[in-house]
Protein backbone atom coordinates (compact mmCIF):
# COMPACT_ATOMS: atom_id res chain seq x y z
CA UNK A 1 0.00 0.00 0.00
CA UNK A 2 1.23 3.44 -0.81
CA UNK A 3 2.30 5.74 2.30
CA UNK A 4 0.77 8.70 0.92
CA UNK A 5 -2.49 6.66 0.71
CA UNK A 6 -2.52 5.00 3.75
CA UNK A 7 -2.00 8.65 5.39
CA UNK A 8 -4.93 9.96 4.20
CA UNK A 9 -7.10 7.68 5.91
CA UNK A 10 -9.39 7.94 9.08
CA UNK A 11 -7.50 5.80 11.26
CA UNK A 12 -9.46 4.59 14.23
CA UNK A 13 -7.31 3.86 17.76
CA UNK A 14 -7.35 0.43 19.00
CA UNK A 15 -5.63 0.87 22.64
CA UNK A 16 -3.67 -1.90 24.61
CA UNK A 17 -5.01 -2.85 28.04
CA UNK A 18 -2.65 -3.97 30.94
CA UNK A 19 -4.07 -6.31 33.82
CA UNK A 20 -3.22 -4.37 36.52
CA UNK A 21 -4.35 -7.45 38.62
CA UNK A 22 -6.03 -10.41 37.73
CA UNK A 23 -7.57 -12.97 40.34
CA UNK A 24 -8.75 -16.65 40.01
CA UNK A 25 -11.78 -17.19 41.98
CA UNK A 26 -12.79 -20.19 40.27
CA UNK A 27 -14.01 -21.98 37.27
CA UNK A 28 -17.95 -22.11 35.54
CA UNK A 29 -19.27 -25.36 34.42
CA UNK A 30 -18.32 -24.45 31.20
CA UNK A 31 -15.09 -24.10 31.67
CA UNK A 32 -14.45 -20.51 31.74
CA UNK A 33 -12.64 -18.72 34.75
CA UNK A 34 -14.23 -16.94 37.37
CA UNK A 35 -12.21 -13.69 37.23
CA UNK A 36 -11.47 -10.48 39.20
CA UNK A 37 -9.17 -8.16 36.98
CA UNK A 38 -8.45 -4.54 36.64
CA UNK A 39 -8.58 -3.41 33.02
CA UNK A 40 -6.35 -0.83 32.95
CA UNK A 41 -6.41 1.10 28.78
CA UNK A 42 -3.65 2.93 27.80
CA UNK A 43 -2.61 5.56 25.22
CA UNK A 44 -0.85 3.30 22.60
CA UNK A 45 -2.14 0.70 20.49
CA UNK A 46 -3.00 -0.23 16.62
CA UNK A 47 -4.81 1.74 14.48
CA UNK A 48 -7.12 0.65 12.32
CA UNK A 49 -8.85 2.59 9.20
CA UNK A 50 -12.53 1.63 7.11
CA UNK A 51 -13.05 2.01 3.14
CA UNK A 52 -16.99 1.15 2.90
CA UNK A 53 -17.86 -0.25 -0.61
CA UNK A 54 -20.86 -1.60 -2.47
CA UNK A 55 -19.79 -5.29 -3.09
CA UNK A 56 -20.18 -7.96 -0.01
CA UNK A 57 -16.58 -8.48 0.10
CA UNK A 58 -14.68 -7.43 3.71
CA UNK A 59 -11.21 -7.31 3.32
CA UNK A 60 -8.12 -6.77 5.70
CA UNK A 61 -4.46 -5.44 4.55
CA UNK A 62 -2.27 -5.95 5.40
CA UNK A 63 -2.94 -9.78 6.40
CA UNK A 64 -1.43 -10.08 9.88
CA UNK A 65 1.58 -13.47 9.15
CA UNK A 66 0.47 -15.88 10.73
CA UNK A 67 -3.22 -15.19 11.00
CA UNK A 68 -5.68 -16.70 8.40
CA UNK A 69 -7.97 -13.86 7.59
CA UNK A 70 -11.20 -15.52 8.55
CA UNK A 71 -9.71 -16.56 12.33
CA UNK A 72 -8.68 -12.58 12.51
CA UNK A 73 -11.01 -10.68 14.92
CA UNK A 74 -10.98 -8.21 12.59
CA UNK A 75 -12.77 -9.61 10.02
CA UNK A 76 -14.72 -11.83 12.32
CA UNK A 77 -15.96 -8.70 14.05
CA UNK A 78 -16.84 -7.19 11.14
CA UNK A 79 -19.00 -10.18 9.54
CA UNK A 80 -20.69 -10.77 12.63
CA UNK A 81 -21.99 -7.05 13.28
CA UNK A 82 -23.12 -6.88 9.22
CA UNK A 83 -24.52 -10.38 9.93
CA UNK A 84 -26.53 -8.95 13.54
CA UNK A 85 -27.24 -5.97 11.45
CA UNK A 86 -28.79 -7.29 7.88
CA UNK A 87 -26.08 -5.05 6.17
CA UNK A 88 -25.76 -5.44 2.42
CA UNK A 89 -22.19 -3.62 2.15
CA UNK A 90 -18.86 -4.69 2.65
CA UNK A 91 -15.66 -2.59 4.00
CA UNK A 92 -12.06 -2.68 2.89
CA UNK A 93 -10.19 -2.47 6.46
CA UNK A 94 -6.57 -1.48 6.99
CA UNK A 95 -4.42 -1.87 10.19
CA UNK A 96 -1.25 -0.71 11.40
CA UNK A 97 -0.15 -3.19 13.91
CA UNK A 98 2.00 -1.61 16.67
CA UNK A 99 1.04 -3.53 19.48
CA UNK A 100 2.84 -7.54 20.15
CA UNK A 101 0.66 -10.35 19.57
CA UNK A 102 -0.46 -12.98 22.54
CA UNK A 103 1.37 -10.64 25.29
CA UNK A 104 -1.96 -10.08 27.25
CA UNK A 105 -2.24 -6.81 26.39
CA UNK A 106 -5.44 -7.02 24.29
CA UNK A 107 -4.61 -5.72 20.60
CA UNK A 108 -6.85 -8.67 18.67
CA UNK A 109 -9.35 -8.18 21.33
CA UNK A 110 -9.37 -4.37 21.09
CA UNK A 111 -8.88 -4.71 17.49
CA UNK A 112 -12.37 -6.25 16.97
CA UNK A 113 -14.29 -3.74 19.61
CA UNK A 114 -12.66 -0.75 17.28
CA UNK A 115 -14.15 -2.70 14.45
CA UNK A 116 -17.37 -3.27 16.19
CA UNK A 117 -17.46 0.65 17.03
CA UNK A 118 -15.92 2.06 14.12
CA UNK A 119 -18.61 0.36 11.85
CA UNK A 120 -21.72 0.81 14.04
CA UNK A 121 -21.08 4.49 13.10
CA UNK A 122 -20.03 3.93 9.64
CA UNK A 123 -22.68 1.79 8.70
CA UNK A 124 -25.29 3.58 10.76
CA UNK A 125 -26.00 0.18 12.77
CA UNK A 126 -27.65 2.13 16.19
CA UNK A 127 -26.86 -0.37 18.12
CA UNK A 128 -26.29 0.86 21.62
CA UNK A 129 -22.89 0.26 23.65
CA UNK A 130 -24.65 -2.53 25.70
CA UNK A 131 -25.55 -4.50 22.79
CA UNK A 132 -22.91 -4.12 21.04
CA UNK A 133 -20.38 -5.13 23.47
CA UNK A 134 -22.72 -8.03 23.78
CA UNK A 135 -21.88 -8.87 20.56
CA UNK A 136 -17.95 -8.68 21.24
CA UNK A 137 -18.28 -10.89 23.84
CA UNK A 138 -18.95 -13.69 21.49
CA UNK A 139 -15.75 -13.05 20.09
CA UNK A 140 -13.86 -12.95 23.26
CA UNK A 141 -14.16 -12.27 27.23
CA UNK A 142 -12.12 -8.91 27.04
CA UNK A 143 -13.59 -7.33 23.97
CA UNK A 144 -16.22 -6.00 25.89
CA UNK A 145 -14.18 -3.54 28.37
CA UNK A 146 -12.71 -1.81 24.78
CA UNK A 147 -16.37 -1.36 23.27
CA UNK A 148 -17.23 0.35 26.92
CA UNK A 149 -14.07 2.44 26.27
CA UNK A 150 -12.93 2.84 30.30
CA UNK A 151 -10.54 1.41 32.78
CA UNK A 152 -12.32 -0.87 34.89
CA UNK A 153 -13.08 -3.64 37.72
CA UNK A 154 -14.04 -6.94 35.58
CA UNK A 155 -16.05 -9.93 37.21
CA UNK A 156 -17.14 -12.45 35.81
CA UNK A 157 -15.05 -14.14 32.68
CA UNK A 158 -14.17 -10.45 31.85
CA UNK A 159 -17.33 -9.10 31.05
CA UNK A 160 -18.90 -7.78 34.20
CA UNK A 161 -17.20 -4.38 34.52
CA UNK A 162 -17.48 -1.29 36.50
CA UNK A 163 -15.64 1.88 35.57
CA UNK A 164 -13.05 3.55 37.50
CA UNK A 165 -10.93 6.65 37.55
CA UNK A 166 -7.19 6.05 38.35
CA UNK A 167 -4.76 8.48 39.31
CA UNK A 168 -2.25 8.85 36.03
CA UNK A 169 0.02 6.75 36.04
CA UNK A 170 2.96 5.94 33.26
CA UNK A 171 3.75 2.32 31.98
CA UNK A 172 6.50 0.72 30.55
CA UNK A 173 5.59 -2.10 29.15
CA UNK A 174 8.35 -4.90 28.32
CA UNK A 175 7.96 -7.88 25.72
CA UNK A 176 10.58 -10.54 26.97
CA UNK A 177 9.45 -12.00 23.01
CA UNK A 178 7.50 -15.44 24.05
CA UNK A 179 3.90 -16.19 22.97
CA UNK A 180 1.86 -17.85 25.46
CA UNK A 181 -1.38 -18.93 24.58
CA UNK A 182 -4.11 -17.90 26.90
CA UNK A 183 -6.22 -21.20 26.86
CA UNK A 184 -2.92 -23.52 27.49
CA UNK A 185 -2.56 -21.30 30.37
CA UNK A 186 -6.18 -21.78 31.90
CA UNK A 187 -6.09 -25.30 31.15
CA UNK A 188 -2.50 -25.76 34.05
CA UNK A 189 -3.71 -27.99 36.20
CA UNK A 190 -1.64 -25.90 38.88
CA UNK A 191 -3.17 -22.91 38.12
CA UNK A 192 -4.63 -21.45 41.68
CA UNK A 193 -8.27 -21.42 41.72
CA UNK A 194 -9.18 -20.18 44.66
CA UNK A 195 -8.30 -16.53 45.05
CA UNK A 196 -11.27 -15.19 47.81
CA UNK A 197 -13.07 -12.33 46.38
CA UNK A 198 -11.94 -8.40 47.02
CA UNK A 199 -14.45 -5.54 46.96
CA UNK A 200 -13.27 -2.76 44.64
CA UNK A 201 -13.10 -0.31 46.84
CA UNK A 202 -10.82 -1.50 48.50
CA UNK A 203 -7.74 -2.34 45.54
CA UNK A 204 -4.27 -1.45 46.42
CA UNK A 205 -1.96 -2.79 43.79
CA UNK A 206 0.22 -3.99 46.63
CA UNK A 207 -2.37 -6.36 47.92
CA UNK A 208 -3.50 -7.83 44.53
CA UNK A 209 -1.51 -10.16 42.82
CA UNK A 210 -1.54 -12.07 39.16
CA UNK A 211 -2.64 -15.43 39.62
CA UNK A 212 -0.97 -16.51 35.82
CA UNK A 213 2.40 -15.25 36.56
CA UNK A 214 3.86 -17.55 38.57
CA UNK A 215 3.13 -20.75 36.47
CA UNK A 216 4.35 -18.83 33.26
CA UNK A 217 7.37 -17.43 34.77
CA UNK A 218 8.51 -21.28 35.84
CA UNK A 219 7.46 -21.92 32.03
CA UNK A 220 9.44 -19.45 30.36
CA UNK A 221 12.57 -18.35 32.65
CA UNK A 222 12.71 -15.47 30.33
CA UNK A 223 9.35 -13.57 31.82
CA UNK A 224 10.91 -14.64 35.56
CA UNK A 225 14.11 -12.62 34.28
CA UNK A 226 12.26 -10.03 32.75
CA UNK A 227 10.21 -9.32 36.07
CA UNK A 228 13.32 -9.44 38.32
CA UNK A 229 15.08 -6.71 35.77
CA UNK A 230 11.75 -4.79 36.19
CA UNK A 231 11.45 -4.84 39.81
CA UNK A 232 15.04 -2.99 40.43
CA UNK A 233 13.17 0.23 39.21
CA UNK A 234 9.76 -0.13 40.17
CA UNK A 235 6.79 -1.83 40.84
CA UNK A 236 6.07 -4.35 38.13
CA UNK A 237 3.51 -7.60 37.51
CA UNK A 238 2.67 -9.28 34.22
CA UNK A 239 -0.14 -8.60 32.51
CA UNK A 240 -3.48 -10.84 31.88
CA UNK A 241 -1.74 -14.32 30.65
CA UNK A 242 1.60 -13.17 30.25
CA UNK A 243 3.96 -12.40 28.50
CA UNK A 244 4.39 -9.10 28.84
CA UNK A 245 5.58 -7.35 31.93
CA UNK A 246 4.44 -3.84 32.85
CA UNK A 247 6.45 -1.40 35.58
CA UNK A 248 4.57 1.67 36.81
CA UNK A 249 6.23 4.58 37.12
CA UNK A 250 4.50 8.82 38.39
CA UNK A 251 6.07 10.25 35.15
CA UNK A 252 6.86 9.74 31.67
CA UNK A 253 10.88 10.42 32.30
CA UNK A 254 11.18 8.09 34.70
CA UNK A 255 9.49 5.45 32.61
CA UNK A 256 11.82 6.60 29.48
CA UNK A 257 15.25 6.13 31.26
CA UNK A 258 14.50 2.76 32.21
CA UNK A 259 13.48 2.16 28.49
CA UNK A 260 16.68 3.46 27.48
CA UNK A 261 18.74 0.72 29.35
CA UNK A 262 16.61 -2.20 28.12
CA UNK A 263 18.68 -5.06 27.31
CA UNK A 264 18.47 -5.45 23.18
CA UNK A 265 16.97 -8.76 23.34
CA UNK A 266 13.84 -7.49 24.76
CA UNK A 267 11.51 -4.93 23.22
CA UNK A 268 9.26 -2.37 24.98
CA UNK A 269 7.21 0.77 24.39
CA UNK A 270 6.23 3.33 27.11
CA UNK A 271 2.25 4.81 27.86
CA UNK A 272 0.10 6.72 29.76
CA UNK A 273 -3.03 5.23 31.61
CA UNK A 274 -5.52 6.53 31.00
CA UNK A 275 -9.14 6.50 32.63
CA UNK A 276 -11.31 7.17 29.08
CA UNK A 277 -10.20 4.71 25.95
CA UNK A 278 -9.06 7.29 22.69
CA UNK A 279 -11.89 5.43 21.22
CA UNK A 280 -14.30 6.29 22.69
CA UNK A 281 -12.57 10.37 22.18
CA UNK A 282 -12.65 9.33 18.63
CA UNK A 283 -16.47 9.22 19.07
CA UNK A 284 -17.16 12.49 20.56
CA UNK A 285 -18.26 15.47 18.42
C1 LIG B 1 -7.67 -13.64 31.05
C2 LIG B 1 -7.37 -12.50 30.10
C3 LIG B 1 -7.23 -11.23 30.95
O1 LIG B 1 -7.22 -10.09 30.20
O2 LIG B 1 -6.18 -12.85 29.46
P1 LIG B 1 -5.31 -12.20 28.22
O3 LIG B 1 -5.79 -12.86 26.95
O4 LIG B 1 -5.54 -10.74 28.23
O5 LIG B 1 -3.89 -12.58 28.49
C4 LIG B 1 -8.54 -12.35 29.14
O6 LIG B 1 -9.73 -12.09 29.82
C5 LIG B 1 -8.74 -13.46 28.18
O7 LIG B 1 -9.59 -12.91 27.20
P2 LIG B 1 -9.57 -13.37 25.68
O8 LIG B 1 -8.15 -13.41 25.18
O9 LIG B 1 -10.57 -12.50 24.96
O10 LIG B 1 -10.06 -14.81 25.90
P3 LIG B 1 -11.05 -15.73 25.08
O11 LIG B 1 -10.64 -15.69 23.64
O12 LIG B 1 -12.44 -15.43 25.48
O13 LIG B 1 -10.66 -17.14 25.69
C6 LIG B 1 -9.48 -17.84 25.37
C7 LIG B 1 -9.44 -19.09 26.22
O14 LIG B 1 -9.06 -18.75 27.56
C8 LIG B 1 -9.83 -19.44 28.53
N1 LIG B 1 -10.52 -18.47 29.39
C9 LIG B 1 -10.67 -17.16 29.01
C10 LIG B 1 -11.28 -16.24 29.83
C11 LIG B 1 -11.77 -16.71 31.10
N2 LIG B 1 -12.36 -15.88 31.94
N3 LIG B 1 -11.62 -18.00 31.45
C12 LIG B 1 -10.99 -18.90 30.63
O15 LIG B 1 -10.86 -20.05 30.97
C13 LIG B 1 -10.77 -20.35 27.76
O16 LIG B 1 -10.14 -21.60 27.69
C14 LIG B 1 -10.80 -19.76 26.36
O17 LIG B 1 -10.97 -20.76 25.41
N1 LIG C 1 -6.43 -8.76 14.90
C1 LIG C 1 -5.68 -9.55 15.67
N2 LIG C 1 -4.64 -9.05 16.35
C2 LIG C 1 -3.89 -9.85 17.15
N3 LIG C 1 -4.09 -11.16 17.31
C3 LIG C 1 -5.12 -11.72 16.67
C4 LIG C 1 -5.97 -10.94 15.83
N4 LIG C 1 -6.89 -11.75 15.34
C5 LIG C 1 -6.66 -12.98 15.85
N5 LIG C 1 -5.59 -12.98 16.64
C6 LIG C 1 -5.07 -14.14 17.40
O1 LIG C 1 -5.27 -13.89 18.79
C7 LIG C 1 -4.09 -14.24 19.55
C8 LIG C 1 -4.01 -13.38 20.81
O2 LIG C 1 -3.75 -12.08 20.42
P1 LIG C 1 -3.75 -10.79 21.33
O3 LIG C 1 -5.13 -10.30 21.52
O4 LIG C 1 -2.79 -9.84 20.71
O5 LIG C 1 -3.12 -11.29 22.68
P2 LIG C 1 -3.64 -11.39 24.16
O6 LIG C 1 -5.00 -12.04 24.14
O7 LIG C 1 -2.60 -12.23 24.83
O8 LIG C 1 -3.64 -10.01 24.70
C9 LIG C 1 -2.94 -14.03 18.56
O9 LIG C 1 -1.84 -14.83 18.86
C10 LIG C 1 -3.56 -14.39 17.22
O10 LIG C 1 -3.40 -15.74 16.92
Amino acid sequence: MDNTVMQSYDWWPSPAKLNLFLHILGRYENGYHQLQTLFQILDRGDELAFELVSSNDITLSPSIPGVNDEDNLIIKAAKLLREHCGINRGVNIFLRKNLPMGGGIGGGSSNAATVLVALNALWNCKLDTSELAALGLKLGADVPIFVEGHTSFAGGVGEAITATELNEQWYLVVNPGIHVGTADIFRESSLPRNTPAIEWDNYTFDATHNDCQTIVCDRHPEVALLLQWLLQFAPSRMTGTGACVFAIFSDEISARRVLDTLPGKWTGFVAKGVNTSPLLQKLKP
